[in-house]
This record gives C-alpha cells, structure tokens and sequence, in this order.
C-alpha cells in the first residue's frame, strides 16, 4: 500500500470466540503494513503480546510500531473461551456502535468487524438484529444495505439473508431484488474500482424454474426485472441455473453474482475461499468489511485460528479507504 489512509477499527467481536486472538496475530502478520486498532478489553487477549493502549483513533500511527493499539472497552466479568458470557453480550453491541462512531466522524477509515455470537446477542442483550449487517445499517440510518462475500476467485452478494429457507420466496419480492442489485452496481463502482460492473443473477428454483416445470418465480418475476433493469442501464444477466453459475468459466463472466438466499451465496464462497474471503456491506456511508468466518467456539483459545480472512479484511477496508479518500 503507498498512501496510508486514517486507521481502521477493528471490533473485539465475541470475546470468547476467536476475534481477540486474531486481531494479535493480523498485527503480527501486518506489523505497520494496515494501519487499525482494536477494540475491547485488552484482559481478552492473549498474553504475551504487546500493546499499546490509546484514547484516539488518531494516535494509532505512533503506536502500531510498538505493538497493538488497543483502544479500550471495559467488559465485566471472565472471559471462558467458547462459552460465551450473558454478561459481555452488551459490551459486545456498544463496541460494535463506538466504532461506527469514529467511522461517521472520519477518524476512522473504516470499520472491520471481528465475528459476534448471533445468538449469544440475543440471549444476553436482547440484540434486535439478525447480525452485524442489519445493525450497520440502523445505526447508519440507511434503509437498505447489501452483504457480499468478495475474494479474489468469486463475490457473491444474497438478496436475502438470515432468513429460514420456507420464508424466502415470500422475500424475494422485486423491490428487494431491485434495490440490492442497484446498491452491489454502486458499490463495485465506488468501493471496488470496477467502472462497468457485470453481475449475474441466480434463479430461486432448479435449473432456473426450468420454464415453470420447476417453479414459477423466474417467469413470473424473476426474469422480467432482470429485463427491466438491463434496459435501465445495468449490465446484468440471467436468472441462471445456480447450479451451473460458480465454476471458473461460468465466475469469468461477472464480477459479482446476485443469489436468492444465504447458503446458495455463501456455499460456493465459502469452499472456494473459506480463509480470504470478506464480508463487505454495500450501502452504507462508511467502509464495513469482516472475516468471512463466525466465532470458532470448538478452537476458540487453542492458537489453532487461522487469521488470513481478518487479514484480508482488514487490508481491503484499508485499500478501499485509500481510493475513496479516507
Ligand atoms: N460476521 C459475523 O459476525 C459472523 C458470525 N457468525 C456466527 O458465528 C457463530 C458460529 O457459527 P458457525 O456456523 O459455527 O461458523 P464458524 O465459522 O464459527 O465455524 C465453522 C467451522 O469453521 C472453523 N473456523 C472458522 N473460522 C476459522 C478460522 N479463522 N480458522 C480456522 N478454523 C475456522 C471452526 O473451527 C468451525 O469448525 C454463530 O453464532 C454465527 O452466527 C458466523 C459467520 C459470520
Ligand atoms: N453468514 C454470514 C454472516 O453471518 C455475517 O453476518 P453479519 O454479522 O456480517 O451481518
């Protein structure tokens, strides 16, 4: 990276998950390469390691040469790896919206989250959010925001997503579909470089609903949007057998693929780029990206986390606030 762009926030995440230890091991990796600072309660680290605690985001460039800076969050009580604690559960949340703080005011660069217990959230804090997404774009005040998952092989963007499977083609409605493909157009232009972006839509059903022998909702409306909105401009195709659209010829032809739900998206991704890829939300007006992976609990505490998707997160939140001046 040539220019330095103003530091990024990485999030504690769940503490007695794998975040705290991958946010020591990304600075070791990193050393002053990123500029970021993490925070939460610097207890939930590993010992040995070095920090350096600060009061501002400002002061992260004098300090990341001497170790990690830690802008501190105070959680009460222990932290067990793998078990998460009710009473972190909080803490957990106010990390996540001071860091989103710094991102508004522009004394961040961006913002890259370490995962959370989705669950643990909600027992302990009543969290009213599906994750971290939906959450973003409240605090943000935006309506509509957009999760991709981006490597270097493939980026995939689900119009729905923490949803069950039942719930989905009642989701799947054409202002959703619109919206998201609208907001992944922007976003590929703006936070990815790309200046005519090709995207490529997936059907709901088998084989694409196979004219209607297999489904209804590409007829009906899938593929007339589809029309639509390429005649608005957007370079889009399909709906196209989801089956059919994840093998190398097939990624060759788009930059991002729009899929109707969570695992039709995140299955392809996740076995071709479990370790680099990033989960990147669209739509919001500051820079959010996050290891594509969840809390680990059963390694949680062992050293045997793997810390390249953080690494990668937090290098393409860095890369991203360096294009768009931040
Ligand atoms: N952005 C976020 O906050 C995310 C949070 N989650 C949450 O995480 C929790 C656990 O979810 P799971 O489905 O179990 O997925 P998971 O990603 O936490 O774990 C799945 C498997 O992958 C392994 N794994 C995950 N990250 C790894 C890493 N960096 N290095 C080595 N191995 C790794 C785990 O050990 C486990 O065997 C849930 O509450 C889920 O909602 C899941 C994905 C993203
Ligand atoms: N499965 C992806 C995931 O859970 C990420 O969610 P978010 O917390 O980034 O909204």
């Amino acid at each position: 990276m040539i220019a330095r762009p103003r530091p990024i926030a990485l999030t504690c995440g769940e503490p007695a998950g794998i975040g705290p230890e991958l946010a020591a091991m990304a600075h070791t990796r990193l050393g002053t390469e990123v500029p970021f600072f993490w925070m939460g309660d610097p207890r939930h680290l590993p010992g040995g390691i070095r920090i350096v605690e600060i009061a501002h985001p400002s002061e992260t460039e004098a300090a990341i040469a001497r170790g990690l800076p830690v802008l501190r969050h105070d959680f009460d009580g222990p932290v067990t790896p793998g078990e998460a604690n009710p009473a972190h559960a909080q803490g957990v949340i106010d990390v996540i919206a001071r860091a989103v703080k710094y991102a508004m005011v522009g004394d961040a660069g961006g913002v890259c989250t370490a995962p959370i217990h989705k669950k643990a959230l909600k027992d302990g804090a009543d969290f009213a959010h599906p994750g971290h997404t939906e959450y973003l774009a409240a605090l943000a005040g935006v309506d509509h925001v957009v999760m991709m998952l981006a490597s270097e092989t493939l980026r995939v963007v689900p119009a729905t997503i923490h949803i069950p499977l039942s719930d989905v083609p009642a989701a799947l409605t054409e202002a959703l579909l619109r919206k998201t493909i609208e907001i992944t157009n922007e976003g590929l232009r703006v936070r990815f470089g790309i200046a005519r972006p090709r995207l490529a839509m997936a059907g709901l059903n088998p084989h694409a609903g196979e004219g209607g022998a297999m489904g209804h909702e590409e007829i009906e409306m899938i593929a007339p949007l589809i029309r639509q909105i390429r005649a608005d401009g957007i370079d889009i195709t399909g709906p196209h057998s989801a089956d059919t659209l994840f093998h190398a010829d097939a990624r060759a032809r788009y930059d991002a693929a729009i899929c109707c739900y969570h695992d039709q998206a995140l299955i392809p991704i996740k076995t071709l780029a479990f370790d680099e890829g990033v989960n990147v939300t669209l739509g919001l007006p500051f820079i959010r990206t996050s290891p594509d992976h969840g809390t680990a609990f059963d390694i949680a505490g062992t050293g045997r986390a793997n810390p390249s998707s953080t690494i990668a997160a937090l290098r393409m939140a860095a890369n991203m606030a360096v294009a768009g001046g931040a």
